[in-house]
């Protein structure tokens, strides 16, 4: 059968196929290093790429490995522009994990590595439209919102390659007559039987009824997810807009809660959604999204655990913060310490996970000779501080409170002279013992290690 497009080599006139060596990639590659031939006997210069993931799941990983590669050597022989590369998974999936999420992550890796390594940027996929209605069809029976529903996208850039799906609104039925067309030879998999596989129960128990009942079910479910798409292009583009004017309202990486509370509910769990994706690096689960939607209202302050951190809010801000800060919390208690900070430097307190520095300046800071015996310890309460030149010494929570720094920036040991409280992280210096313009000093500033 003809008509079968494949879309145009990228740049590098290297175009690389998944292929796994069933029928569909079998096809793909096919197809693609045809149109490649033909565009090279039309002074093109186009290589074709088969990129096969060798898994290590079935007894028959290495027949098929073989299979492919000799495919491969046998197409070139024949004068095809195809060139084979082949990746052995080391790892396998652990009891916890789920054998086809494993399977996909390792497998994006691999086609990721192999593809960058020979210096492809475009990588296809043999999905068609049949896999597309299946994947809607899952996604609603695991309750999916319109991320889900969309199911996959025919072109999409991912760690600096484009992802490609030419036939993902072909329907299966034209690429068996493809196979079918050109003879060609191809694998079949044995686990597609394995019913504690979802997608394969759906395709072995539920999609001969569904398409006796329904003969338009691939088409329509395909066309349902392409819907889904837009809308969730909508839902972006709507989250994106909100979040600028939230996040002008709040602190610099927080969430202005009293603002996103005015929106209508629908938008701002799809702006608290957005926010939530943004800081995590992956979708919040939807359990967190609604709780927080519940709580906020209720909460002028409060923590919720999330992903490897929390979330906190403070002053009106919600904020994320991983879990290396939230290990350093404010109110550990740790021995007090005699310490010397009259060097410019960097002077270590691992015990506390981080470091003084010392550097100088020419003004707003303190004399070196003051930093020679000097405690650090931890907050006890009651302590008292001056901020400002011409205020009075004040209690440290009320300053804390009135600067707004929030519980968990009140990190770090303190600092003392004497008795006296010197410096505070998140504060700074005590005004009283600021140098006089002129004479030589030094600013002092208590960093935390990252991570
Ligand atoms: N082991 C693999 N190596 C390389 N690419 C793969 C591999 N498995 C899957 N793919 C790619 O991902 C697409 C979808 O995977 P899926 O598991 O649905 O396909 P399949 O049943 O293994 O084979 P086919 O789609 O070729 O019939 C494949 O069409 C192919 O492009």
């Amino acid at each position: 059968m003809v008509g079968l497009a494949t879309p145009r080599p990228a740049e590098s006139g290297l175009v690389a196929v998944a292929y796994s060596g069933g029928r569909d990639s079998t096809a793909l590659l096919h197809a693609t290093a045809l149109q490649a031939k033909s565009l090279n006997e039309a002074g093109a210069n186009v290589q074709v790429l088969a990129l096969h993931v060798h898994h290590g799941l079935s007894a028959y990983a290495d027949d098929w490995l073989k299979a492919c590669q000799q495919q491969c050597e046998s197409w070139s022989a024949a004068g095809l522009p195809v060139r084979f590369l082949s990746t052995k998974l080391a790892d396998s999936p652990t009891a916890a994990q789920s054998i086809e999420a494993w399977a996909r992550e390792q497998r994006y890796a691999a086609l990721t590595a192999m593809a960058k390594q020979a210096g492809a940027d475009l990588v296809l996929l043999a999905h068609h439209q049949r896999d597309q209605a299946e994947t809607l069809l899952l996604q609603a029976l695991r309750g999916a919102g319109v991320a889900g529903l969309a199911a996959m996208p025919s072109q999409q850039w991912r760690d600096g390659i484009c992802w490609a799906r030419p036939w993902l609104n072909r329907p299966r039925e034209a690429i068996e007559s493809y196979v079918l067309a050109h003879g060609l030879a191809h694998l079949e998999d044995d686990s597609n039987s394995d019913p504690r596989f979802a997608r394969n129960r759906l395709r072995l128990s539920v999609w001969p009824a569904l398409a006796q009942a329904f003969p338009q079910a691939q088409t329509s479910l395909a066309q349902a997810a392409t819907w889904a798409q837009q809308a969730l292009a909508l839902q972006q583009e709507i989250a994106s807009a909100d979040l600028v004017a939230l996040a002008s309202l709040a602190s610099e990486t927080g969430l202005a809660v009293e603002g996103l509370l005015a929106l209508s509910p629908a938008r701002a769990s799809n702006a608290l959604r957005a926010w939530l994706a943004a800081q995590l690096g992956r979708p919040a689960a939807a359990s967190l999204v609604q709780r927080l939607m519940l709580e906020l209202p209720e909460s002028s302050t409060g923590t919720w655990h999330c992903g490897d951190g929390e979330l906190r809010l403070y002053r009106g801000s919600l904020q994320w913060l991983a879990k290396a800060d939230t290990d350093l919390s404010f109110d550990r208690i740790l021995q007090p310490k005699a310490i010397d900070l009259s060097r410019v430097g960097v002077h270590p307190a691992p015990e506390w996970g981080g470091a003084w520095l010392v550097e100088r300046v020419g003004s707003g800071g303190i004399e070196l000779s003051q930093l020679t015996q000097l405690t650090q310890r931890a907050r006890s309460g009651g302590e008292q501080f001056q901020l400002k030149p011409k205020g009075v010494l004040r209690s440290l929570k009320k300053v804390y409170q009135e600067q707004a720094v929030p519980a968990w920036c009140r990190r770090g040991p303190l600092l003392f002279l004497g008795e006296v409280l010197l410096f505070v992280p998140g504060l700074g210096l005590n005004a009283r013992y600021r140098a006089a313009d002129g004479l030589p000093q030094v600013s002092l500033a208590w960093r935390v290690d990252p991570g």
